[in-house]
């Protein structure tokens, strides 16, 4: 019977590589990506830049919107200091059930907590679930049409603080238009663009980095 794309990720994780090792396992699922068939994972080049605004920032509460396979959890999470934790929420059963098995076979499982629903949902709960008082690193990968509706929520619920930075990805390409225009125009916050390309293409997309100033 016919396999689902996540779960011809997790095959090739768990063929390519390495158990323990979250690196080979960024590498497991960008090689597969590149050579054999695409996946919408934030990807290598754009991963670097998510490197280096996570370390920037170090932070100890994370919220990732969209989990997809867990290839950003993962990116994420293996920079994260001890103590520090990463929340991500997917809403699609399945799909969340191949990203656990992603995260866990990169054994960085301690740091990443997955929560099945759907952000709308789940965001007003994460004071009484999991004691948050507020986020220092957001990163917006879910449907396009949520990033503004869900960062209005996050300000609602009281989740950022004075220099929460929040970091949007696909605002070129599929688009966030809507997005772009409420945050760069949003005295609360301090934006800046990130050029690159669209995973494993060469059609322009990037990343937007803004932080909330209180
Ligand atoms: N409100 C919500 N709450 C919880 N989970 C949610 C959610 N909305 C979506 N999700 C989940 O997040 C993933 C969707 C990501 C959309 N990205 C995309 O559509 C996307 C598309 C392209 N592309 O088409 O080139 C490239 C990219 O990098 C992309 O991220 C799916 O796993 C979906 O189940
Ligand atoms: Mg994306």
């Amino acid at each position: 019977t016919q396999t689902t794309r996540p779960q011809r990720i997790l095959k090739a994780v768990q063929k390519n590589a390495t158990k323990g090792d979250p690196d080979s396992v960024i590498s497991a699922i960008d090689h597969y990506c590149k050579h054999s068939e695409w996946a919408m994972n934030v990807g290598d080049e754009k991963g670097s830049i998510l490197d280096s605004v996570v370390s920037e920032v170090n932070p100890s509460t994370v919220l990732e919107l969209g989990t997809y396979c867990g290839y950003s959890a993962v990116r994420i999470a293996r920079l994260l200091s001890p103590g520090s934790k990463l929340i991500t929420v997917e809403f699609n059963p399945a799909i969340a059930a191949i990203a656990k098995q992603i995260i866990a076979y990169a054994g960085i499982q301690d740091k990443v907590t997955l929560v099945e629903g759907s952000s709308g949902d789940l965001i007003p709960k994460m004071k009484e679930c999991f004691g948050i008082t507020s986020f220092d690193f957001i990163f917006l990968d879910h449907w396009k049409d949520r990033y503004v509706p869900d960062t209005k929520l996050l300000e609602e619920c009281g989740l950022l603080r004075k220099g929460t930075v929040l970091l949007a990805d696909n605002v070129i390409c599929p688009g966030a238009p809507e997005y772009l225009k409420y945050i760069r125009n949003n005295r609360r916050y301090e934006s800046r663009y990130y050029p690159a390309h669209l995973e494993y293409t060469k059609v322009e997309d990037g990343l937007e980095k803004s932080i909330f100033l209180g």
